[in-house]
């Protein structure tokens, strides 16, 4: 063990109330609007290919050009309202906005700089009637903020000199200053998502980012904020020397799923996901494939198969609407939420062996077990491997509660008979278990 004053100070997971609501959250959605979004990806009739919200970084577009969109930014057609109902129909329990994403541009009436919506067409703050409008339709409110900021001039990527450390002190001052703003404006907000922390320059500050933690939880108790916020003694980010993670989750799996239960190492965890392969503000012109519903919520049942939460993310448009297709997906997977959430909402990880036929979940309320079908075989019987001492008693459809034949095989291992093998669309198997005792009776039991 690495003596360590700013690695981890907690070993093993969180476990009081906010954080047990988190982990049984199941599905949540990001949102990333910004002065990128009215650009769309495009400037002066070429395409960048890069991620639409970095833009600024284009050296085909100039600085003063993106810095002065302000003077265009005004989503005459946003309504919260919408929003929020999008995102209660499509099932999602949390949602995370970004405030202000590495441009520096603030979607609050933030009093430490006159880069926010304040001095833009729009005039009005778009923070505060989202987070009220997420709220009353019962959807906890994360916001997304970036401590590296573009727009700041004394934001270092690196501290070489005694005037970089000079300067990025009156910049952590003034991140702690904007933080405290957003905490103290939106008492609502849950927790805080952060970015933009991957520089020397921040590396170099494991002990401000612990004691800023420290310091948002204090005035802000039950706060939730991911591995992505520190760095430990040595410039260590998510897990510290000794391997441990510095966070209330793991929040590194951007645009990836972690492979299996191990790769979760037990954590906390979610995955934030885009719906093209790549890309979280508004683009115009998509760039390669676009996630199908189907896709999207197979990496769903994944995720909350492996313990974890799924989070898709949106880039409404520079008018403060949704393109068709985004709406669409939310549709989509809000009409499966909506008779398989059963298997999702406050569900995790099972211990039984992985099948081809799809993911197991557990719900931590009452210890139900679903099987979540995406690939059904050709004999159409499933078959399933229950841990040791656990047998198999029932099993039936989700949708319509429909038994199924369960067919007894070697051990406790059983085969789940599937009558009719054309599926449109992936569904739920429930299982109903006991501990010992007899399994299931099986006509050709297998001696
Ligand atoms: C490969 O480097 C990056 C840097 C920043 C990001 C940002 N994190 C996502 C949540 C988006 O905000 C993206 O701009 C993504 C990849």
């Amino acid at each position: 063990q690495v003596p360590l004053q700013h690695g981890a100070h907690r070993i093993g997971k969180r476990t009081d109330a906010d954080m047990n609501r988190w982990r049984d959250y199941g599905l949540g959605e990001f949102i990333h609007m910004g002065l990128y979004s009215i650009l769309g990806g495009d400037y002066n009739s070429m395409h960048y290919d890069g991620a639409a919200e970095w833009i600024r970084s284009w050296n085909k577009l100039p600085h003063e050009v993106y810095d002065n969109l302000y003077k265009k930014f005004d989503p005459k057609n946003f309504d919260p309202e919408v929003w929020a109902r999008m995102a209660k129909n499509m099932g999602v329990r949390y949602v995370t906005i970004t405030t202000k994403h590495h441009d520096g541009f603030c979607l609050w009436p933030s009093k430490y700089t006159d880069f926010n919506i304040t001095k833009t067409p729009y005039k009005k703050d778009m923070i505060g009637p989202l987070v009220k409008a997420f709220d009353q339709a019962g959807i906890d409110v994360y916001l997304y903020f970036s401590v590296m900021d573009w727009h700041q001039a004394d934001w270092r990527y690196d501290l070489k000199t005694v005037a970089d450390s000079v300067a990025f002190n009156r910049f952590k001052t003034f991140t702690k200053n904007q933080l405290t703003e957003l905490l103290t404006l939106y008492p609502q907000t849950k927790g805080l998502w952060f970015d933009g922390t991957w520089d020397n320059s921040w590396k170099k500050s494991g002990a401000f980012s612990d004691s800023l933690d420290q310091y948002l939880k204090k005035i802000h108790p039950g706060l939730i904020i991911g591995s992505r916020l520190r760095a430990d003694d040595y410039g260590n980010r998510h897990f510290d020397a000794n391997g441990h993670l510095m966070g209330d989750y793991e929040q590194g799996w951007e645009r990836k799923i972690p492979s299996d239960y191990t790769a979760t190492r037990g954590n906390d965890w979610d995955c934030i996901m885009t719906i093209p392969q790549n890309g979280w503000g508004y683009s115009k012109t998509w760039m390669g494939h676009w996630k199908t519903p189907y896709e999207l919520i197979e990496m769903l049942a994944k995720c909350v198969s492996l313990d974890g939460n799924f989070v898709v993310n949106f880039g409404p448009k520079g008018d403060g609407t949704f393109r068709k297709k985004e709406l669409q997906t939310a549709d989509s997977i809000g009409a499966w939420m909506k008779v398989n959430h059963e298997a999702i909402y406050n569900a995790g990880y099972l211990n039984w062996t992985k099948q081809d036929w799809g993911y197991y979940t557990r719900s931590r309320k009452d210890g139900k077990i679903y099987m979540i079908v995406f690939n059904v075989p050709i004999n159409g019987a499933l078959k399933v491997s229950p841990a040791k001492k656990e047998h198999i008693k029932k099993a039936y459809l989700l949708q319509d509660n429909k038994t199924l034949h369960v067919e007894a095989l070697d051990g406790n291992d059983v085969f789940i008979q599937l009558e009719q093998k054309n599926q449109q669309e992936p569904f739920v198997i429930v299982l109903e278990t006991g501990q010992g005792g007899q399994a299931v009776e099986g006509e050709n039991k297998h001696v």
